[in-house]
């Protein structure tokens, strides 16, 4: 029944593309002449019919002959496509930043055509707008700079910030990515360089989400560098300093999220790639004073969670396994302890037991070896999981990966380190001992080059029944005789847009732990047991924004359930609650049709490129 209602949905979200049927609506504007050609919001290039020309003040600027969006678009992709061709002997890097600079010229030019060629083509171009290309972007940033994208706040803007919010050209945003740049993927501390991350996340959010692009905004928090390089780099473009450290750092982080939910107090801020102490730390200070949320630590840990869960349900074992399965991260930093802070939770619910007794299966692993209570100087984040030496039958403080693994023999071993291939050949070869029927290997650091293994790797070393999943995309590894390893892509892009869009649609002020809950849960029931026994833990990237209009609607259940969905635009509280409860009531009539309703009423929220009629206004 699922898989029908899915077919039908995205049939529906196919069938979009280039329907003639839908007018869109009108869109007023304030400028005329080139100033709209200059503008990537307004610009249709040569697709303005001529009677808009006429109105808007155009005739003459642009080449006679109008092209309509389908040939535009199909223009572009030949251009890209010839470019793949004429680099073809090129290195991945070059051939990559070709890519990514053909893609980032539409954005800078035309907004539309970009998320039309973007959503419509989202497999393909997800490595170039977001992992593993983004890394590299952000790497050569200074060298690839044309224009700025976003906001900056710098530590020399102190006491600056509440009036500098009102230069943002845009009267509302609604989701606001926000870093620092001090761990930028597994890439380390890139100062200013860091934007790129923000700009691709935000990109993953109208693409998958259908956040409108008018209303997003990426930030950087530049508040200093410890990168050396960087700092003595002379067309390094961002504060030439040290980070600021403690009360300083954080007054300089209070200030920018008084000053952004004064003006739009119903914005949603997603911290990301911050640096592990500052990404708790953050988390704490705010998480119950504004709507904002972690994608490293709390995105990850649903989409982890999810993949763990599918693992279980790959081996024929029922949900309630989990609370049996041994798991080793390989990474104590804030993604590997969000991970585990979450997963405990769930086998303390499953199994109804205490969050003390539901760490016993979980092994945490650092670039010191296996944490124990023995550890000098023990983290207090990754402390909760510290192992008491009586308890790791013969392992000891700083035991190395390849032992622990040959010890504990783990149902799953994941990857959140940074560091590329400490899954060496040694411990995917021990993972063959594993007591699982199908040992789930996660190697999910990003960008590619810091994955833990390949995919190759995997399937070539720990055998061919595991089931694997990367951070960054790997292709699909040939086993022999037509078999197929399947490679998934654990990576939050699969929550974090859902998070954002139910929780804006919700009009929650606040994001919860049950919010978050059932966004992983979402993705965790998402795929049929036909796929899960396939090793396909996740669904396509090609159907993300089907996953996401689902995961937004659980989310926006939640905060109705919760009773802190304030709604949104026109529809109050009550009527959230009105589709909420019909939602109870149709689960007893028809378990279909009731999620739809939700489901549905998030998709129609969903922005969608068109050309829409201007109307000029003074
Ligand atoms: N796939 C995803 O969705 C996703 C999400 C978040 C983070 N990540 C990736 O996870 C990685 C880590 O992110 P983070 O924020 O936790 O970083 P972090 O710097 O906070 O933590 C890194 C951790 O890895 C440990 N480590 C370093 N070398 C190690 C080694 N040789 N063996 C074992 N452990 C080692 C460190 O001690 C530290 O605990 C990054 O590469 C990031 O791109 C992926
Ligand atoms: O950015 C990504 O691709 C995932 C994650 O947020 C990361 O920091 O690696
Ligand atoms: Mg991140």
């Amino acid at each position: 029944m699922w898989n029908l209602v899915r077919f039908v949905a995205s049939s529906l979200s196919r069938s979009r593309r280039f329907s003639t049927t839908v007018i869109p609506g009108p869109c007023i504007v304030h400028k005329r002449g080139a100033d709209i050609l200059h503008d990537p919001w307004f610009n249709k290039d040569t697709g303005f019919p001529l009677s808009e020309r006429d109105r808007l003040g155009l005739r003459g600027l642009l080449p006679p002959r109008v092209v309509s969006v389908e040939k535009q678009y199909d223009r572009f992709m030949d251009s890209y496509r010839s470019l793949e061709k004429n680099t073809k002997c090129q290195t991945d890097e070059v051939i990559s930043l070709a890519k990514w600079r053909i893609l980032n010229r539409l954005h800078d030019r035309n907004e539309t055509l970009y998320y039309r060629v973007l959503i419509d083509n989202i497999k393909e171009f997800a490595p170039i707008i977001y992992t593993p290309t983004v890394g590299l972007v952000c790497q050569n940033y200074s060298g690839l700079f044309k224009r700025p994208r976003g906001m900056y706040f710098s530590a020399k803007d102190k006491g600056e910030m509440m009036s500098m919010i009102y230069n943002w050209p845009a009267q509302n945003v609604d989701m606001i990515v926000l870093t620092d740049g001090s761990r930028i993927l597994g890439l380390g501390d890139l100062g200013v360089q860091g934007i790129g991350i923000p700009i691709g996340k935000l990109d993953v959010y109208v693409a998958a989400a259908g956040i409108n692009p008018r209303r997003i905004l990426p930030v950087m928090l530049d508040v200093g560098t410890n990168n050396q390089k960087l700092l003595e780099d002379p067309l390094y473009l961002g504060v030439r300093q040290p980070r600021l450290e403690g009360e300083e750092y954080l007054s300089v982080v209070d200030e920018f999220m008084e000053a952004v939910f004064a003006r739009w107090p119903k914005a949603i801020v997603q911290f990301e790639d911050f640096q592990m102490k500052w990404a708790f730390e953050t988390l704490q200070r705010y998480r119950k004073k504004f709507c904002m949320f972690n994608d490293d630590v709390q995105g990850t840990a649903g989409v982890a969670l999810a993949g763990l869960l599918g693992a279980v349900r790959a081996q024929d074992r029922p949900l309630s396994d989990f609370v049996n399965q041994k798991i080793v991260v390989v990474g104590a930093g804030s993604a590997g302890l969000g991970v585990l802070n979450m997963a405990v939770q769930a086998v303390s619910r499953i199994a109804k037991c205490s969050q003390t007794a539901a760490k016993s299966q979980f092994f945490l692993i650092d670039k010191d070896g296996l944490v124990t209570t023995e550890r000098s100087n023990l983290d207090p984040a990754a402390a909760p999981y510290a192992k008491n030496p009586r308890d790791t039958e013969g392992l000891t403080e700083g035991s190395p990966l390849i032992e622990v693994v040959k010890k504990i023999k783990p149902h799953a071993l994941l990857g959140l380190s940074g560091v590329g291939g400490v899954f060496n050949e040694e411990v995917l070869n021990a993972m063959r001992d594993s007591a699982s029927t199908k040992p789930a290997i996660f190697a999910m650091s990003n960008p590619t080059m810091n994955a833990e293994c390949t995919a190759v790797d995997a399937f070539n070393h720990a055998g061919e029944n595991i089931v694997f999943a990367s951070g960054s995309p790997f292709e699909n590894v040939e086993l022999g005789n037509g078999r197929m390893g399947h490679v998934n892509q654990a990576n939050n892009m699969y929550l974090f847009p859902g998070i954002g869009l139910g929780t804006l649609l919700s009009g929650a002020r606040l994001i919860t732990d049950g919010m978050l809950n059932a966004a992983s849960e979402c993705l965790a029931s998402y795929m049929t047991d036909e796929d899960i026994q396939k090793g396909i833990l996740y669904p396509s990237v090609d159907s993300i924004r089907d996953l996401t209009a689902e995961i937004g609607a659980a989310v926006l259940r939640e905060a109705v359930a919760e009773g802190i969905a304030e709604g949104h635009c026109n529809l109050g509280p009550r009527e959230l609650e009105q589709m909420s409860k019909s939602h109870l009531i149709c689960q007893i009539l028809c378990y279909v049709q009731l999620k739809e309703e939700s489901v549905e009423y998030v998709r129609g929220k969903m922005w969608f490129p068109e050309y829409s009629p201007l109307v000029h206004e003074k």
